[in-house]
């Protein structure tokens, strides 16, 4: 079968500053949590030891990049900013750091490729770290000193801002478990609790910033990219409502804020945390209360969705143990992935196409169709894989899945892959590529070699068709729930 896309569907790339741009100390830009994680002796427990010190050199080849983006026939390009390159400590600018992405934007355009600048790709200035980072509620006022800067210094020129990339990956795995910067763990996710309600808070206050300083001379739109898999039940007895727990306590924890039309925490999760709390002998619930007008400024304060989606999963009901992984010990769900799926290098990363097609319907519905970009979509193999034909595979199977949602109705309006060039992929180091541009690390000059999957983006882009079986696209089975 031949899928289409409307000509108004943009093609892009993405990448984050502290995977690819390097240059980590250079022209007063200040260590972020991801420098200190990094750094740490006598191991960094990085897969392969290795740092973002240098990465892809971005700083120095932004316009290899610019060249890559225009050689694969792509009009978009999704980059964060540092937040340490542009600020001090004392919250002055750093003027070094706004040139750089100055020159960035100037070339982009000129090129005519679209910017999607990300304000927060998870490297946290470490200043802020040492009074608490997310966990601290005045946060929310240094992000909004950030965010003004950004706004102002490149509002002119761009147009799509998105405040946070991922708030689900780096407050659980960065405040719950200790497995990303700044690597700490609480008891009963405390820690991913906090983060979570200030980064919305964050968000909320610079969208209205944005709207109330900047919209009328700027025009610009200003979102929030949040990443989730589609759960499915994992065996003919899960009741539909563990599905729906699952994505509720992962996505509607976010989504729910900003795009439903209550507003606030999902119920569901507000109910099972407030009674967890209580059972526990608490005397007032982990999860924080918004005020009603905080709940007012968090509802409808995103332009877009900004939608990162790789992969899905199968769950199953459990019941509550407080030793077990925290984000499913207060949801009371757990999951597992069919074996049968094709799995990437990176060992969580099962291609379920039909988890986008599935999942870009449910937002469709629940939340009154919003305005959707695919900011991330992509698949991990070994360095200097040039012939990646299971790149190719899942990426024509995830364009026919987006282009199926769209002809169903629902509103997405483009799609950045990740990534533009290979990078530091956090704890996993080098060692999972996920570029469709490989980089030698031992090439000083980083030039940006092209897999195979540069040509067939390039064949999508000029016929804005792919090619695909719906059975290619749904895999997902009942399977026999696995031993608990
Ligand atoms: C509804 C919820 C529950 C159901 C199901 C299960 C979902 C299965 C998916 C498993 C994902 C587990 C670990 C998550 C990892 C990624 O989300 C995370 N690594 C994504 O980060 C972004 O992706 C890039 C590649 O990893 C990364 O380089 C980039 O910086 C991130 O933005």
């Amino acid at each position: 079968e031949t899928f289409t896309f409307p000509n108004s569907f943009i093609f892009g790339a993405a990448t984050a500053s502290y995977q690819i741009e390097g240059a980590w100390n250079v022209d007063g830009k200040l260590p972020s949590i991801w420098d200190t994680a990094t750094h740490r002796q006598p191991s960094n427990d990085v897969f392969d030891g290795l740092t973002g010190d240098e990465a892809a050199l971005s700083y120095y080849y932004w316009q290899k990049d610019i060249e890559a983006l225009k050689n694969a026939n792509l009009t978009m390009y999704r980059f964060s900013i540092a937040w340490t390159r542009v600020l001090t400590k004392n919250q002055q600018v750093n003027q070094k750091g706004i040139d750089y992405y100055n020159t960035l934007i100037n070339d982009l355009i000129a090129e005519g490729i679209t910017p999607m600048v990300t304000l927060y790709h998870w490297d946290l200035p470490q200043y802020l770290q040492d009074i608490g980072g997310w966990m601290n509620s005045e946060i929310v006022k240094y992000y909004e000193v950030y965010a003004d800067l950004v706004f102002k210094s490149f509002g002119d020129r761009v147009k799509i801002f998105i405040t946070f990339n991922e708030p689900s990956v780096f407050c659980d795995h960065g405040h719950n478990y200790a497995e990303h910067a700044p690597h700490i763990w609480t008891y009963d996710s405390v820690g991913g609790i906090l983060c979570s309600h200030h980064v919305l808070l964050s968000h909320a206050r610079a969208y209205r910033l944005y709207q109330e300083k900047y919209l009328a001379a700027q025009n610009g739109k200003v979102g929030i990219c949040l990443n989730t898999g589609f759960s499915y039940r994992g065996n003919g007895s899960v009741p539909q409502d563990t599905v729906e727990r699952a994505i509720q306590f992962y996505f509607g924890r976010y989504t729910n804020p900003i795009f439903s039309e209550t507003g606030d925490y999902p119920q569901v999760m507000r109910d099972a945390i407030d009674q967890k709390s209580k059972q526990q002998g608490r005397s007032f619930s982990r999860l924080p209360t918004f005020t009603a007008e905080e709940v007012q400024m968090l509802k409808g304060s995103a332009d877009f969705l900004a939608l990162n989606y790789y992969s899905s999963g199968m769950v199953y009901p459990i019941s509550f143990d407080p030793t077990i992984d925290p984000v499913h010990h207060d949801s009371e769900v757990a999951g597992f992935s069919d074996p049968d799926w094709k799995v990437a290098r990176s060992s969580w990363l099962y291609q379920v196409p039909q988890g986008l097609y599935d999942l870009l319907n449910w937002i469709r519905t629940k939340y009154n169709n919003p305005d959707v970009y695919i900011s991330e979509n992509g698949w991990s193999d070994a360095p200097l894989t040039i012939e990646d034909h299971d790149r190719i595979e899942y990426m024509r199977l995830h364009l026919a899945a987006i282009s199926k949602a769209i002809t169903d109705g629902c509103n997405v309006l483009g799609i950045t892959v990740w990534s533009l060039v290979d990078n530091f992929e956090w704890m996993r180091g080098y060692d999972e590529r996920f570029g469709i541009y490989a980089i030698d690390l031992n090439d000083p000059d980083r030039n940006r070699t092209p897999k195979k999957s540069v040509s067939y983006l390039r064949n999508v882009t000029n016929s804005r068709t792919v090619e695909a079986e719906n059975d290619e696209i749904f895999v997902v089975k009942v399977y026999p729930m696995p031993a608990e």
